[in-house]
């Protein structure tokens, strides 16, 4: 600020008032140097008896805070060597100046001034300085004194700032020479300041590098999922007649007639109307004209989740002219690929829909033919639903060429917690960038979180936690938990493969003495009330050991055929 009127009360003044006002300046400037001068001695004589480390907490004032030791030291080298230099003379030429300004730079060459550096300092960002030279002088020895000693610490920065420094410098020799000039252009101002009240020979941080408070993040939650809407668990008595959801095609219902299914379920009943009310102009479009709405779907083990997201993707699908991804349906494992797969086929039959399931079971090559074919033309979908595990399909999204998901309009990602748990997340997001590449703005993806099997046997399920979710076997009345589940999740994917679709199933759980107390907490916490307690003896498992020795080499020979199965299925 002080800077700028200087340069603002330049030259006029100077001009109106003559050689008086010269003269004037030319006594008042040497007046100030005298003080200057003056001042640097008492300081000089202040300091010396106190030692190094005085000198530098008082360099610690001086520089701005993180101060910028490279560059203190650069200004004052500038500044001897600048001094003459011509860019601030070409600058001097550029605006009209008054006689006395050329004495009055050479009066401050003369005595040691230096105009870069008293401009320099003032123009100081961090600093806003009142000082005179003297005080300059000896804070440039402060700086040089500090900087020696981070320079230590910091070589690589300080040969960093090197350059930048060059820079600066240039700049502020050529400003320095103009304020030099400024100063001198404005004595009367000048002085009458000085004696009003002699400069100040501390400095004002400004604190620009003061810790700003972080301002903390406020939880936030989306109004989708602070206000979720809320379907009835209970699945018998809030069954939906099919006929009674609007909007659903006669073919489709005929259908799900035919596979006995009467009434929807409490999520089928809601999502159903909710996708197919997006594409009800045959188009996908949200309300207004908008994005259609991306939908979360979190219900129960059993619910229904399958259907609820089926039915409206074929009846979209159901006018379709030509070929296309259009919807892609990623699942964690080849299980549960392989069962939403199938129900595509059910309701796809006589559609003409093509419905291609790509998991890693068949070899690439062979996955490869079932998605693309190669004509002349180029390549064109031999799917329109595509139901995929993660890694297989990003397989196929960079290397099958011609396998395009741009045309996409429905993105499934089932069993979305699990995806996210299994650190699928690399995977989904090069699907979806695949999936919204520029050409597919009208795309509408779906969240699908369900509740996996593992070898069967003939009547028995007998499944690992891995293999615990989401699969779906029909008449499944009872469930064995032969070691007790550590969290209520694991405990409620195990036993929701019986008890679905609104049956009735029992499951047990084995537990230890030392297992109960615990375990039976995590059941209350849960909201699970209905448990009883079926205290068995030790004595009364002996006889049983051998029989679940035998059952366990039975199942050990059991999964190696089907792993020889598997094989050669790949093989084919
Ligand atoms: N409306 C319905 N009427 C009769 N049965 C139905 C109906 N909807 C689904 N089902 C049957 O209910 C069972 C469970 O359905 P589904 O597998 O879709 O449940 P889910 O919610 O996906 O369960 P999970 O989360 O465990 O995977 C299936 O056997 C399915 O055929």
């Amino acid at each position: 600020m002080a800077l700028f009127c200087i340069g603002r009360y330049g030259g006029e003044e100077e001009q109106e008032e003559g050689p008086e006002a010269q003269e004037r300046a030319r006594v008042l400037l040497q007046r100030l140097q005298q003080q200057a001068r003056a001042r640097q001695l008492r300081k000089q004589k202040e300091e010396q008896p106190k030692g190094g480390e005085g000198e530098l907490c008082s360099a610690g004032v001086g520089l701005s805070p993180g101060g910028e030791p490279g560059r203190g030291k650069k200004k004052r080298k500038s500044v001897t060597e600048e001094q003459p230099c011509a860019p601030g003379q070409k600058r001097l030429k550029k605006r009209p100046r008054s006689p006395s300004e050329g004495r009055a730079g050479a009066e401050g060459s003369a005595d040691g001034s230096t105009p870069s550096e008293k401009k320099g300092k003032r123009r100081n960002p961090k600093v806003l300085r009142e000082g005179t030279e003297a005080d300059s002088e000896a804070d440039i020895k402060q700086h040089e004194n500090r900087s020696n000693l981070k320079n230590k610490s910091s070589k690589k920065k300080k040969r960093g700032k090197e350059t930048e420094g060059v820079e600066t410098r240039e700049e502020e020799s050529s400003e320095g020479a103009e304020g030099n000039q400024s100063a001198k252009e404005e004595p009367s101002l000048a002085a009458s300041e000085e004696e009003a009240k002699p400069p100040p020979s501390s400095l004002m941080i400004l604190g620009d590098y003061d810790r700003k408070p972080v301002q903390k993040v406020q939880p936030f939650l989306p109004h989708w999922l602070a206000q979720p809407k809320l379907v009835q668990k209970c699945i018998k008595d809030n069954l939906f007649p099919i006929r009674d959801v609007p909007g659903l095609h006669p073919r489709l219902l005929k259908k799900l007639q035919v596979n006995g299914i009467e009434s929807f379920f409490p999520v089928q009943a809601e999502v159903i109307p909710a996708i197919l009310q997006s594409a009800s102009n045959g188009y996908l479009l949200g309300q207004g004209g908008y994005r259609p709405r991306d939908i979360c779907v979190s219900a129960p083990t059993g619910s229904g989740k399958t259907l609820a997201f089926v039915i409206p993707i074929v009846q979209v699908l159901l006018d379709r002219v030509v070929c296309q991804v259009r919807a892609l349906v990623v699942l964690p494992t080849k299980e549960l690929a392989q069962q939403v797969s199938k129900v595509f086929n059910v309701y796809t039959d006589g559609t003409g829909l093509k419905v291609v399931l790509i998991t890693g079971q068949k070899s690439f090559a062979k996955e490869q033919e079932m998605l693309v074919h190669k004509k002349v033309t180029g390549y064109c979908s031999l799917a329109d639903i595509v139901v995929a595990t993660p890694g297989r399909l990003t397989d196929h999204i960079s290397q099958t060429p011609g396998f395009n998901l741009t045309q996409l309009r429905f993105l499934i990602i089932d069993e979305a917690d699990r995806m996210i748990d299994d650190m699928h997340q690399n995977c989904l997001n090069q699907i979806v960038k695949a999936a919204f590449r520029v050409e597919n703005d009208s795309g509408s993806s779906m969240l699908f979180q369900r509740t996996k099997p593992g070898p069967i046997t003939a009547a028995t399920l007998i499944s690992t936690d891995a293999t615990a979710r989401g699969i779906d076997i029909k008449a499944v009345n009872y469930v064995i938990n032969y070691d007790a589940p550590q969290f209520i999740r694991t405990y409620i994917h195990r036993v929701g493969r019986t008890a679905r679709a609104g049956k009735v199933g029992v499951a047990f759980s084995l537990v230890l003495r030392i297992q109960e107390r615990r375990f039976l907490r995590m059941l209350k916490d849960a909201g699970i009330q209905d448990i009883k307690k079926h205290p068995v003896k030790g004595n009364s498992l002996k006889p049983l050991v051998q029989r679940y020795e035998e059952a366990l080499c039975n199942l050990e020979k059991t999964i190696k055929v089907m792993e020889m199965g598997k094989e050669i299925a790949n093989h084919d």
